[in-house]
């Protein structure tokens, strides 16, 4: 592989805004393909893909280039130099690449590959946290395979296509498209694309969403015709997916404290053709007490510490604090505790996180339903999707039902 001038200009650039500026990873390689508009797909994916590689592989990287945020020009380079020889990439003789001493890095890196905090390039603290709430086993495979490349998976949109109708319009659009076992709206791109460019998504076909991702709606065992509330709605992944198994009929009420969340909702809703989806921003809490005893389904999509999504998001290694996951777990049971009481006498709610620690998920549900709010509920069932065995990001689902009254 030749590497190309303004191609690595790009990636260091955006390291740089990545670890100095504190730009999230996402906008930082959006804005790095804008660079040029003459890039094609190959060049695309170099720029991508080395950005997040130096990203997920930071502290081991750092670590063997004896580099330390904030880096200066310098220890970029440094950086991506290592880059370049763990990959087996001929270095080109620039400039700004000093004497590289290939042997010591190599040397480095088979050192620190015996301890995981290096392999595996996560902070002290994430390591500690994870190991004394899974165990020192899983834990070992499971960050493991949340550092490996996310794999693209598109979401059915049944409300406008079928599974098998969108492979084929994707397939004359080039883009080839496999089955996923046992998510029967899910296709997988064995081969990266911009999925976003085609017609196919222009038309709401199809969503981005990970495989995992796309349990939750089902697990709420929706129905057409019901009064459904999501909860912490965001953008809508999961709205659009309710939506679509409630066959447009019904209503799903998409809720969140952030309007400017529920406004790229709206857009998609409007690109999905999902026309039973009203949107309320929690200003107070009485959009809620209007809605005590009144939904056949809740869904409550928590904020979390994201750490099952370290594939798509590797920048949360660094970007994550302790006390961050601290205040979020108070408002995980404070969010069971206060949208709980919409939930209708046999109703049904589920609690879902993009998070593998139990006390964020089942400690939660437990905690839960042994407090006052919690009394008329009962556990139905629950799911905890490890990356390890999954291959899909890991998640974690209850379903609770209401008693009746
Ligand atoms: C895991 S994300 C939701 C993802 C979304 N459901 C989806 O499928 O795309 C959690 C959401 O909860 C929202 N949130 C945070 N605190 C909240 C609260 N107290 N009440 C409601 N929503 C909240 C955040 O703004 C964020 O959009």
């Amino acid at each position: 592989m030749r590497l190309h001038r303004n191609l690595t200009f790009a990636v260091i650039d955006s390291i740089r805004d990545i670890f100095n500026e504190g730009v999230y990873a996402d906008k930082a390689v959006e804005k790095a393909l804008k660079r040029d508009k003459r890039w094609g797909a190959r060049d695309r994916k170099f720029v991508a893909e080395t950005i997040y590689d130096i990203v997920r592989w930071n502290r081991l990287y750092a670590e063997i280039a004896e580099v330390k945020v904030p880096y200066d020009r310098d220890n970029i380079w440094r950086l991506f130099s290592v880059w370049c020889i763990l990959r087996g990439i001929a270095l080109p003789d620039w400039n700004q690449i000093g004497d590289v001493p290939e042997r010591r890095i190599k040397g480095r890196f088979a050192e620190l590959s015996k301890t995981r905090k290096f392999r595996e390039s996560i902070p002290d603290w994430m390591d500690e946290l994870c190991e004394k709430e899974l165990g020192n086993e899983v834990w070992t495979k499971e960050i493991a395979a949340l550092n490996e490349q996310a794999k693209v998976i598109l979401r059915t949109n049944t409300l406008n296509i079928s599974k098998e109708l969108l492979q084929k319009k994707l397939r004359a659009e080039n883009v080839i498209t496999e089955f996923v076992p046992n998510h029967p709206d899910a296709l997988v791109l064995p081969e990266r694309a911009n999925v976003f460019k085609t017609e196919a998504f222009h038309n709401g076909f199809f969503e981005v969403q990970d495989a995992s991702s796309q349990l939750v709606a089902a697990y709420l065992d929706v129905k057409p015709g019901m009064k459904v509330v999501d909860t912490c709605a965001g953008a809508g992944g999961k709205t659009l997916h309710l939506s679509a198994l409630m066959k447009n009929k019904g209503q799903v009420i998409a809720m969140d404290i952030y309007e400017s969340k529920l406004r790229k909702l709206k857009v998609r809703a409007k690109r999905n053709k999902a026309h039973n989806i009203d949107l309320r921003v929690i200003d107070s809490t009485k959009p809620i007490k209007k809605l005590h005893g009144k939904a056949d389904r809740v869904l409550i999509d928590a904020p979390c510490s994201g750490l099952g999504v370290i594939r798509r998001n590797p920048d949360s290694k660094w970007k994550l604090q302790p006390e961050f996951i601290d205040n979020i777990k108070k408002v995980q049971q404070d969010v069971l505790q206060q949208y709980s009481k919409m939930v209708k006498p046999g109703g049904k709610m589920v609690y879902a996180t993009c998070s593998i620690l139990p006390s964020e998920n089942q400690d939660q549900v437990n905690n839960f339903l042994t407090s006052e709010a919690g009394k008329d509920f009962t556990f139905v069932k629950d799911k905890k999707v490890l990356a390890q065995i999954s291959g899909f990001d890991g998640f974690y689902m209850a379903l609770l039902e209401k008693k009746q009254a």
